[in-house]
């Protein structure tokens, strides 16, 4: 039995049901949860915390079935896009007021010491409205944490944050429940929060878990074209025509892809391949040992922060590759060049449609 335990949890809201998700973590584990707007991230979040009463399966935390428990007993913290402080009380009794039903004797010192994780103590004296946003929803964190919940959910906690202040929240989130080895589900529109603080990575449509996995695999082995496009993989459909030396050579719309993976000749597969795994060249490498070496036009730049996605035509395909900058600039690329594209075979990922 996992830490987490969440078996075939479906409610039904009028219009919009959340259909049969079932998902485990073990403790310590760090999952985002990502999927477009209206996907029913937030009701699986009201869900496991006891806002609503699912019509059908379980929420097994820490081996307590709390699916009916009411909310205050089941030792979840929540912490919302819009911080929800108590306006009138200081920043002090704001954490003070998580500790409301189990003060522990010490309870200044665990204020304090919360508050000096955070980069908060200074501020106890201060009402929130006069804390600046990333003051207040470390804060929230604070009032949420301090109380040590089995679980933690976060619900878009960073979006009213500007990037530097993110990624500095980023940072203090990560070390105060690093010292706890505090079980975290997040949910996030932004994937950097995901490669910044989770191991585990789940996409939500329609109501439905898509896929949860390693934030790795999800990202190089996406079940379906969704969760390959929503994660900004390229997905393509092919046929196995041959096996040779290992390699396994597919037909995607006449360009013939080698993966080191394994499937029979003459299957329909679909191929993942991440934008991060592509690289691009001016010249023909002279030893193509291991790579696929395409032809490529350049179509498009598109920027991207500290990166660029390159928007590449492959013969009848269209794939995206990412580079950083700094080798931005040194392929000094236009657009309509004539360009290689190197893939590596291992990096051909076959995937079951799902
Ligand atoms: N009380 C309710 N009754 C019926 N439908 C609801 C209720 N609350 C939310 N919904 C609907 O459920 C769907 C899922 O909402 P939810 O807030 O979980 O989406 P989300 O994935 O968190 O989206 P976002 O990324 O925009 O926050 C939406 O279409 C929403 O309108």
């Amino acid at each position: 039995m996992s830490f987490v335990d969440i078996d075939d949890l479906s409610i039904d809201l009028g219009e919009f049901s959340l259909k049969g998700v079932s998902l485990s973590l073990e403790r310590g584990d760090y999952l985002t949860i990502i999927g477009p707007t209206g996907a029913g991230k937030t009701i699986f979040l009201e869900t496991i915390v006891g806002f609503w009463r699912p019509d059908r399966g379980r929420i097994v935390l820490d081996g307590r079935d709390i699916t009916t428990e009411p909310p205050e007993y089941r030792h979840i913290g929540i912490v919302y896009q819009d911080y929800a402080l108590l306006p009138h009380m200081t920043v002090y009794r704001n954490i003070a007021y998580g500790l409301k039903k189990h003060k522990p004797e010490n309870m200044d010192e665990a204020i304090r010491k919360m508050a000096r994780s955070l980069h908060i103590d200074h501020l106890l004296h201060r009402k929130p409205i006069t804390l600046s946003g990333g003051e207040q929803q470390r804060a929230a964190l604070a009032r949420v944490l301090i109380v040590e919940p089995s679980l933690l959910l976060m619900d878009e906690p960073f979006s009213a944050l500007d990037p530097q202040t993110r990624r500095r929240a980023r940072l203090l989130l990560k070390e105060a429940i690093g010292e706890r080895a505090t079980t975290v589900i997040h949910i996030t529109h932004d994937l950097d929060d995901a490669w910044a603080l989770a191991n585990k990575l789940a996409v939500f449509k329609d109501g439905r878990l898509l896929q949860m996995g390693a934030m790795d695999t999800v990202f190089s082995q996406p079940k379906n074209r969704f969760v390959a496009e929503f994660v900004g993989t390229g997905f393509f459909s092919g046929t196995v025509v041959s096996r040779e030396n290992g390699c396994v050579n597919i037909d995607v719309e006449g360009t013939c892809l080698q993966s080191l993976d394994r499937a029979d000749k003459g299957k329909p597969v679909n191929v993942a391949i991440r934008c991060e795994d592509i690289r691009v060249s001016r010249k023909k490498p002279s030893v193509a040992n291991g790579f696929n070496i395409l032809n490529a036009t350049l179509k498009n730049v598109i920027p991207e922060g500290s990166s660029s996605l390159l928007d590449l035509r492959v013969d009848n395909l269209e794939m995206n590759a990412l580079l950083t900058q700094n080798a931005m600039r040194r392929l000094d690329a236009r657009r309509g060049d004539n360009l290689y594209a190197l893939i590596r075979k291992e990096h051909v990922k076959i995937v079951q449609d799902g």
